[in-house]
């Protein structure tokens, strides 16, 4: 992170901890004061320009314009970059936001020098290695519901295509075939449908098939509230059993990959319906075009793949191309004007806090800690430490706070690492050095930072 956010124990010089005041960007702004409420400082690292922010895979313009807004160096690129080229470009940079295709690695991490923050400018988060990123200490916030509703949508579409066999007659339209079937075409109404993961999009998609007059079962691994008049089965094997069209809406974990393989489709019902636009590896794809070819299945709606091409315009191969009634989406189900334009002011939001006030909530491998803002005095400051959670620690940063005055401190662990935040006032420029120097050299340091 840049002069006054601290990396590693690396001590920083005097002057990036204390500017001279006229230095200063314009850091105090007024709380509104009802019945003479206090005043509030408004931290920020000391020069914003000073951070350097790449954000891959189109990231929506909102985002682009508040970190600007902000005063960070912004580099924008409409694709994911190669391997190579991430390494080169990670190396110098303190924040990077992606989209679902850029993979953060161990290899590419470790090439990250400066980098305190990762923003997954959409749900998912398997594509970043999350407890190496914390281990470096680097937080990882995402968007976890700004496109739950567009990737409900596009599944109530599919699921009125699929049973009207959509997908083939318009191919044949547009090849001059005209097809008038309505053999193996059916209604919606009645019919049932099981949802695997009932979280944000399981449990919204579970209220629009009921106000289209479907049956709606669900599986999860956790007993949760069903909503209308929906009901949670015993096992994925009984659900599986009774649905009509079965939708997929798990995170990609250890336990759902190929969680869906030959053994799960032979106890899907005789011409049903599957929908996969939860994740790629859920779904053994072999097995998937052996259902369809056989005609066991009725149909298939798939929008996401174990491999995807990393831009638009790149070829795209799958066992699935040519199969009967299968829908094939390029990854689009969050892909709307709404949901692009709220992920991105909801994730650069958490990427702003995270930066300058060091505000971890909403961070999906960190602690969550935060603070009631610091008070607008002019020697006051922020001190954000996360460290290797291991007894003893708080012990030592009591020892080396407690010649000063610490307003208020609030720390929380997760895992093998801790975070703590200490607002300190009536310091000089000196004391802030040294407590920047005491707190980055104690064992258990992975990152310190402190802003002002
Ligand atoms: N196609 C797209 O464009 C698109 C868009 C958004 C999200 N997604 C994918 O959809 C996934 C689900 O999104 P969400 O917002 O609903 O997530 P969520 O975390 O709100 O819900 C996931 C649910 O799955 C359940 N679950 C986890 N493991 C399970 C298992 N083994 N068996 C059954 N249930 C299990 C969880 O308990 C939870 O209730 C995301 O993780 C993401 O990968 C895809
Ligand atoms: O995880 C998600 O939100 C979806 O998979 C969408 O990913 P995308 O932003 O790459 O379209």
């Amino acid at each position: 992170m840049p002069s006054n956010v601290g990396t590693s124990g690396q001590a920083q010089p005097a002057t990036s901890l204390a500017p001279p005041t006229e230095q200063r960007p314009p850091q105090r702004e007024r709380q509104g004061s009802f019945g003479g409420s206090p005043r509030v400082k408004h931290l920020k690292p000391f020069n914003t320009a000073n951070i350097k922010i790449l954000l891959l895979e189109n990231v929506n313009e909102t985002a682009v314009k508040a970190l600007r807004d902000q005063g960070y160096q912004v580099e924008t690129h409409a694709k994911a970059l190669s391997e190579d080229v991430l390494i080169e470009k990670i190396r110098d940079i303190h924040c990077i936001g992606i989209r679902s295709k850029t993979k953060l690695t161990k290899k590419i991490l470790d090439a990250a020098e400066k980098l305190g923050v990762i923003g997954c400018f959409c749900i998912g988060t398997n594509q970043v290695d999350l407890e190496y990123a914390s281990q470096k200490g680097i937080a990882v916030f995402n968007s976890p519901f700004s496109n739950s509703r567009s990737v409900a949508e596009l599944v109530i579409a599919e699921i009125v295509l699929l049973s009207r066999q959509l997908g083939d007659r318009n191919i044949e339209m547009h090849q001059g075939i005209w097809s008038k079937v309505s053999a193996n075409c059916y209604e919606i109404r009645g019919k049932t449908l099981g949802i695997v993961g009932y979280g944000h999009i399981g449990s919204q998609l579970s209220v629009l098939a009921e106000s289209m007059g479907m049956r709606v079962r669900f599986h999860d691994v956790v007993p949760l509230m069903p909503l209308g008049t929906s009901k949670q089965v015993g096992s994925l094997h009984e659900l599986l059993e009774i649905s009509d069209f079965v939708s997929l809406h798990v995170p990609e974990t250890e336990e759902t990959k190929n969680m869906i393989g030959e053994h799960e489709l032979n106890k899907m019902k005789q011409g049903s319906y599957l929908i996969n636009a939860s994740r790629g590896t859920v779904v053994q794809i072999p097995a998937l075009a052996k259902a369809l070819r056989s005609g066991h299945l009725g149909g298939a709606a798939v929008d996401v793949f174990p491999k995807e091409p990393a831009a638009n315009g790149k070829f795209f191969e799958s066992e699935l191309i040519g199969c009967p009634n299968t829908l094939l989406t390029p990854h689009i189900g969050g892909s709307t004007e709404e949901a692009q334009s709220m992920i991105g002011i909801e994730v650069s939001q958490a990427l702003i806090k995270f930066i300058n006030n060091g505000t971890s909530i909403g961070a999906v491998n960190f602690p969550e800690v935060d603070l009631r803002a610091i008070r607008d005095e002019e020697n006051s400051i922020r001190l954000c430490y996360t460290h290797a959670n291991v007894p003893g620690v708080l012990r030592q940063i009591t020892d080396i706070l407690s010649e000063h005055n610490v307003d208020k401190q609030f720390s929380d662990s997760k895992g093998k690492i801790a975070y703590l935040m200490a607002d300190i006032s009536d310091v000089t420029p000196e004391q802030i050095q040294d407590i920047y120097h005491r707190v980055s050299n104690t064992p258990t340091n992975i990152v310190t930072r402190v802003l002002y």
